[in-house]
């Protein structure tokens, strides 16, 4: 399959600009996430791959062919893009039967008729509806339209694929299913893929790659692991979990290694590379401070809220008048305490 490649794509609806400089890069069979709250430009940016918005400026190209290139003057239209589309608004036609929603891009291109029906039979196979063909999709539920709709984006084979939210109907039980499903058949078909989401644990848990957006921009790129553990910006840390953010001073710590000075923490919290200034922030997980009675290790803290959470309790812990959260799966008693941050827990934002 083709990588995608996208170069500063612009757009602006009046004088609202939405898309400020979008460029990223999706390899070959490569499944890329667009992560970001509501409003901060994902669909615009899927909706121009597909040809359904046109940017102000940029270029878009799909393996060797140039989609959008708004100073040569290019835009193909969308019907010649020949991609695999699944959108949230994009829904199955209520009149067709689900052979018919699937086969219908086979008929638009005038495929073969026994091989469309071959075809058509081999899809539903694979996001296994096989047998459900005769149909109609309010025969079906949430879960199984979606992968009808998934089925028609792959019935002929789409270059890349865009999906939009696609299980936003779902439950969360029957999300996490689908999520796993989606991910191997992405997997096994090597198909190209671009996601929107707004929901963390879905990027985390399918994506190669994170594009963190906000305000039309794209803050953070990375792996999963990379966005989460050093998100760069606050913005970043926060909308991927919840983080305590500590404000600074950075000086040069042991061995190259850098360390925030702050009056709760006066022997310092070591912070790797950090850039030594007169005010820095960092972000800490909750799971990264250690917590534990008063006779423990650490800074002097107050316990003052735990809540038992199943897997692990929250806690939230006074120390010199600053108020952190921490988990742990250990109970620890309200009243004094002591944490600490080790080497490592805390890292850099802006
Ligand atoms: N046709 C349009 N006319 C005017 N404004 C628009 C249009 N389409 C999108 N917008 C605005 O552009 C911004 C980005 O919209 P977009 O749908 O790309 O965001 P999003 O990140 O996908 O959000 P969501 O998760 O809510 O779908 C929003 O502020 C939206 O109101």
């Amino acid at each position: 399959m083709p990588e995608i490649r996208i170069r500063n794509l612009r757009k602006s609806f009046g004088a609202a600009t939405v898309l400020d400089g979008i460029g990223f890069t999706v390899r070959d069979k490569e499944f890329v996430t667009l992560l970001g709250p509501s409003g901060c430009g994902k669909t615009t940016t899927l909706m121009a791959i597909a040809g359904f918005q046109s940017p102000d400026e940029g270029v878009i190209a799909v393996g060797d062919e140039v989609f959008v290139d708004r100073s040569a003057g290019v835009d193909l239209p969308a019907e010649r893009r020949d991609l695999g589309i699944v959108f949230q608004s994009y829904a199955l036609w209520p009149h067709m039967t689900v052979a018919q929603n699937v086969g219908f891009p086979l008929s638009l291109r005038k495929a073969d008729k026994r091989a469309a029906r071959e075809r058509v039979a081999e899809v539903l196979d694979l996001v296994e509806l096989g047998g459900h063909g005769d149909r109609y999709p309010h025969q079906l539920s949430g879960g199984q339209q979606q992968r009808v709709a998934l089925a028609r984006a792959i019935a002929h084979p789409p270059r890349v694929l865009l999906l939009d939210e696609p299980f936003s109907n779902l439950d969360a039980k029957l999300r996490e299913r689908a999520r796993d499903w989606l991910k191997q058949l992405q997997t096994s078909l090597g198909l190209t893929t671009v996601f929107v989401t707004h929901d963390q644990d879905e990027a985390l848990a399918m994506s190669d790659r994170i594009l963190v957006m906000h305000g039309g921009r794209i803050l953070r790129d990375g792996t999963p692991e990379e966005v989460y553990r050093e998100p760069g910006a606050r913005f970043v840390a926060e909308f991927l979990g919840q983080c305590n953010f500590l404000t600074g001073s950075v000086a040069a710590g042991p061995a190259g290694s850098s360390v925030l000075r702050m009056p709760a923490f006066p022997d310092g919290i070591t912070v790797g590379a950090a850039p030594r200034g007169p005010e820095a922030t960092v972000a800490v997980r909750p799971q990264d401070i250690e917590l534990d009675g008063p006779d423990a290790p650490g800074v002097d803290a107050s316990v003052i809220e735990a809540v038992f959470l199943g897997d692990h309790y929250r806690y939230q812990v006074r120390v010199a008048g600053l108020r952190i959260e921490v988990h742990a799966p250990h109970t620890v008693a309200c009243g004094p305490a002591r944490i600490r941050i080790p080497p490592g827990a805390a890292v850099f934002v802006d």
